[in-house]
C-alpha cells in the first residue's frame, strides 16, 4: 500500500541553512517514544515482561518524571489495547497485521494507540511514528504514513462500531473486540459473574485502566494513617493495613526500604488477613504459607504472627523466589523452606497434621491481575489450565494433609476462572480423603464490604472493590 496523495506529513523542522540544501533537519527521535517502542518490541520479540524490561530501558535512556510516565503510558496502553489495535490496523492496512514486518507493526501499534487513546495531536502521533519507522525500516515510511492516516479517519468508538460483531448476536465477540481481551477470557469472566454481561463489560473496562499502587502498612510496625500522611496518600477502603499511593516510586519510600511496609494489592491483604483472623479453637502458634514466593502475603502473615506469638513456615519451590521471601520477611518470625509444597508428609520439615493455619496462594493463570501485567492476556492460553489446575489440586490436597484436625486452610487464587476456583476446591476436597467443612469467608472480610456474593467462598473484583480479582475459600479440617 502506498500513501495517498497529500497524506504525507509536512515537517517544520529548522532548515540547515540559506540557499543550498533546504532539506529540513529532522528532530532526533523523541526518547520516550523510542523507549516505549523498545519495550513493546522486546515483549513481542523476546517474550519479555513489560514491567521488568521497561524500567531497564528507562534507566538506560535516562528518562525520568514526565518523560518516563509518557513512555510507560504508551507501553502499557499499547499492550493492553493490542487486540483492538491489531483489528483496526488490519482493516486500515488492508492486510493481516501478522503479515506486517514486526518492527513496523510494533511502531504502528504505538502510533494507533496514540491516535485513538491519548490526547497526542494526530499530526504529532503520525509524524513521530513515521520517524520511528524510518529508523527501524526506512523503506516502510510511506506505508506507515498511509496506514496511520487511515486509522486517524475514525475515533476509537467508530472503529469498534465498524469492526466489532453486534452485541445482540455475539456479545462475547463484541466485548472482546471493544475492550481488547481474548474471547476465552471474556467468556471466563462472564461465567464467573453469573452471565451478567453489563458487569462483565465494567470489569473489562477496569482491566484497561492503570492500576493503583497499594501499600501494606505492616501491623505492629507502622500505623497506616501515619504511612498515608508520609506518602501523601489515603488509607485503604477495606483492608485495615492498606494505603493508596497517589504516585511516585514505592521503592523510594523509607518505610518500604526499611521493611515496615511493602507494595501489595489490597485484595491480597484482605485474603491473608481473613485467614489470620478466622476464629480457631485450640493451639494457634504454627502457620504455614505453602506457596510463598515472592513473599507479599508471607510478609503480612509474618507481621501478624509476630503480634500473636505465632511462627510462619514459608515454602517456595523456586530458589530465586525463596530468596525473595527471605528478604521480604527479614526480622519477622518466618522460616523459609525451598522445597515442593506437595512434599507434605514426605519430608520431616513439613509434617502432616502439624499446622494450625495454612495458606495456599496457588500458582494460577493470573487472570485477576491483568491490569498489572499488560501483555499477559495475550500470552495466557486455555491450554494453560489443565496443568495449573492439577498443581492447584495437589497443593490444596497437601495443605489439607498439613493442617491439624480443626485447623484452617485458605485457598487463594489471583484468578476468577471457575475452573481454578470452585472446581479446584471442590475436587481437591473430594479427593483429599479427609473430612472438610467450608467456612463462610464473607464475615472474615471487613464488615459492610459490598458485593461479596452468596458465600461461602468470596470473589473480589477490580470493578467492584478496586482490588485484583482474588478468590478465597476457607476450609476447616474435621
Ligand atoms: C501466586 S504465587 C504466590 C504469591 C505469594 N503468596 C505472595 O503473596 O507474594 C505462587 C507461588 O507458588 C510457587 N510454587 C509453584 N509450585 C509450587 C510447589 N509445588 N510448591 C511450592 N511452591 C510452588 C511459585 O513459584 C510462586 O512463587
Amino acid at each position: 500500500m502506498t500513501a495517498p496523495e497529500g497524506t504525507r506529513p509536512t515537517r517544520s523542522g529548522p532548515s540547515t541553512g540559506r540557499g543550498g540544501d533546504r532539506r529540513p533537519v529532522r528532530p532526533p527521535l523523541d526518547r520516550p517514544r523510542r523507549a516505549a517502542y523498545e519495550a513493546v518490541a522486546a515483549v513481542h520479540r523476546d517474550d519479555a515482561f513489560a514491567n521488568l524490561v521497561l524500567p531497564i530501558i528507562l534507566r538506560e535512556e535516562g528518562l525520568f518524571g514526565r518523560d518516563a510516565a509518557f513512555a510507560t503510558e504508551l507501553t502499557y496502553g499499547t499492550l493492553r489495547h493490542l487486540g483492538t489495535l491489531d483489528a483496526i490496523l488490519t482493516d486500515a492496512a488492508g492486510r493481516d497485521v501478522a503479515r506486517i514486518d514486526p518492527p513496523v507493526r510494533d511502531a504502528l501499534r504505538l502510533g494507533a494507540y496514540q491516535l485513538l487513546h491519548t490526547r497526542v495531536p494526530a499530526h504529532a502521533a503520525v509524524s513521530s511514528t513515521v520517524d520511528l519507522v524510518r529508523s527501524v525500516a526506512p523503506g516502510a515510511t510511506g506505508f506507515a504514513n498511509a496506514v496511520l492516516r487511515e486509522v486517524s479517519s475514525r475515533d476509537a468508538d467508530a472503529w469498534v462500531a465498524k469492526l466489532a460483531p453486534p452485541m445482540e448476536t455475539d456479545p462475547v465477540g463484541h466485548l472482546a473486540l471493544a475492550y481488547s481481551h481474548p474471547q476465552w477470557i471474556v467468556r471466563a469472566f462472564s461465567e464467573a459473574l453469573g452471565g451478567d454481561l453489563g458487569e462483565t463489560e465494567r470489569l473489562l473496562i477496569e482491566d484497561n485502566e492503570r492500576p493503583p499502587v497499594h501499600l501494606c502498612a505492616r501491623p505492629g510496625l507502622i500505623d497506616p494513617v501515619e504511612l498515608a500522611d508520609q506518602v501523601g496518600g489515603a488509607p485503604g477502603a477495606f483492608s485495615p493495613y492498606a494505603v493508596y499511593l497517589p504516585g511516585g516510586s514505592p521503592g523510594d519510600i523509607p518505610a518500604v526500604v526499611d521493611g515496615r511496609a511493602h507494595v501489595q494489592d489490597e485484595g491480597s491483604q484482605l485474603v491473608a488477613t481473613a485467614l489470620a483472623d478466622a476464629p480457631l479453637d485450640g493451639p494457634d502458634g504454627r502457620w504455614l504459607d505453602l506457596c510463598a514466593g515472592p513473599g507479599g502475603k508471607a510478609g503480612l502473615l509474618g507481621a501478624l504472627a509476630a503480634q500473636r506469638g505465632a511462627r510462619v513456615t514459608a515454602v517456595e519451590v523456586a530458589e530465586h523466589r525463596a530468596r525473595l521471601v527471605s528478604l521480604a520477611t527479614r526480622d519477622l518470625p518466618v522460616a523459609v523452606l525451598t522445597m515442593d509444597g506437595r512434599e507434605v508428609g514426605g519430608d520431616p520439615k513439613l509434617p502432616e497434621q502439624h499446622f494450625d493455619r495454612v495458606l495456599v496462594d496457588a500458582p494460577c493463570t493470573g487472570l485477576g491481575s491483568l491490569r498489572r501485567r499488560p501483555e499477559s492476556r495475550w500470552r495466557r492460553q486455555p491450554s494453560d489450565l489443565p496443568p495449573l489446575t492439577r498443581l492447584q489440586r495437589e497443593l490444596l490436597g497437601a495443605a489439607l494433609r498439613a493442617v491439624r484436625p480443626g485447623g484452617l486452610v485458605a485457598y487463594v487464587t489471583c484468578s476468577p476462572h471457575t475452573v481454578e476456583t470452585h472446581v479446584t476446591v471442590t475436587e481437591a476436597a473430594r479427593r483429599s480423603g479427609v473430612a472438610v467443612d467450608f467456612v463462610d469467608a464473607r464475615p472474615l472480610l471487613p464488615a459492610g464490604m459490598p458485593g461479596l456474593g452468596d458465600g461461602p467462598t468470596v470473589q473480589l473484583w477490580p470493578h467492584r472493590h478496586g482490588t485484583d480479582a482474588m478468590f478465597l475459600a476457607v476450609l476447616r479440617r474435621g
